[in-house]
């Protein structure tokens, strides 16, 4: 059998592992408390999306929002991963979008249900290219900007996240063990909006990567 390619790690069913409130704006901009420990979520393999497909608008939902975000791909799994070796088991990084039903999210808080239908839908993921782990040498001082139709509306840096990428490979890896081909997507910074049928997404790390995507309905 030949090696698998970690470029294409979306093909192998791992799991997306998603931070949720790790940027205090965005916090804010929901109305939510900023976090003392790191907000978790999962999303399916079957959300991966990537680039000369649309993302689906769910048929449920009237406030299809975009998040901008950074991904960290797992290169070398493990559990209890301490925070001094943390970024040894990082094979490098995608660009995410955390796409998410934001009036079914709201919904779901309301009533305390789980926020699956709001975040773990098909297309609920589109990512970039692989970036191998040497283009980007400070992860945690990189720029994601987001752009709808040519007008930008997420631009922050991952310099404000709360919680550091070493902070969450601990903190998940003690809950769920981490396996090579997972992702862990690290959270937004502030700007998320609708985004509605025929638009385009555009979004990019300064220098990086830029992906675009266009939204539609499910024909
Ligand atoms: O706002 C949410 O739905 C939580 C989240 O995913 C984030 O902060 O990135
Ligand atoms: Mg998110």
């Amino acid at each position: 059998m030949s090696a698998r390619n970690i470029a294409r790690f979306w093909e192998w069913g791992r799991k997306i592992i998603c931070v949720g409130r790790n940027y205090a704006d965005h916090a804010i901009e929901l109305k939510n408390a900023i976090p003392s420990e790191p907000v978790l979520f999962l999303k399916p393999p079957s959300a991966y999306v990537t680039e000369g497909s649309p993302i689906l608008l769910p048929f449920y939902t009237s406030s299809l929002h975009h998040e901008v975000e950074l991904g960290v791909l797992i290169g070398k799994g493990g559990t209890d991963i301490p925070q001094s070796s943390a970024m040894e088991h990082v094979a490098g990084y995608v660009l995410c979008l955390d796409m998410t039903a934001r009036d079914i999210q709201d919904q779901c808080k309301s009533k305390g249900l789980p926020w699956t239908l709001a975040k773990a839908f098909n297309t609920s993921c589109p990512i970039s290219d692989f970036i191998p782990k040497e283009k980007i040498p400070d992860p945690g001082n990189i720029n994601l900007w987001l752009k709808v139709n040519d007008t930008v509306k997420q631009n922050g840096s991952t310099s404000q996240m709360i919680f550091s990428i070493p902070y969450l490979i601990n903190y998940i890896s003690q809950i769920i063990s981490l396996e090579e081909g997972d992702l862990i997507l690290t959270g937004t910074p502030k700007g998320v909006s609708s985004v509605q049928e025929q638009d385009v997404l555009q979004a990019g790390i300064d220098g990086i990567v830029t992906m675009t995507f266009k939204v539609d309905r499910k024909s």
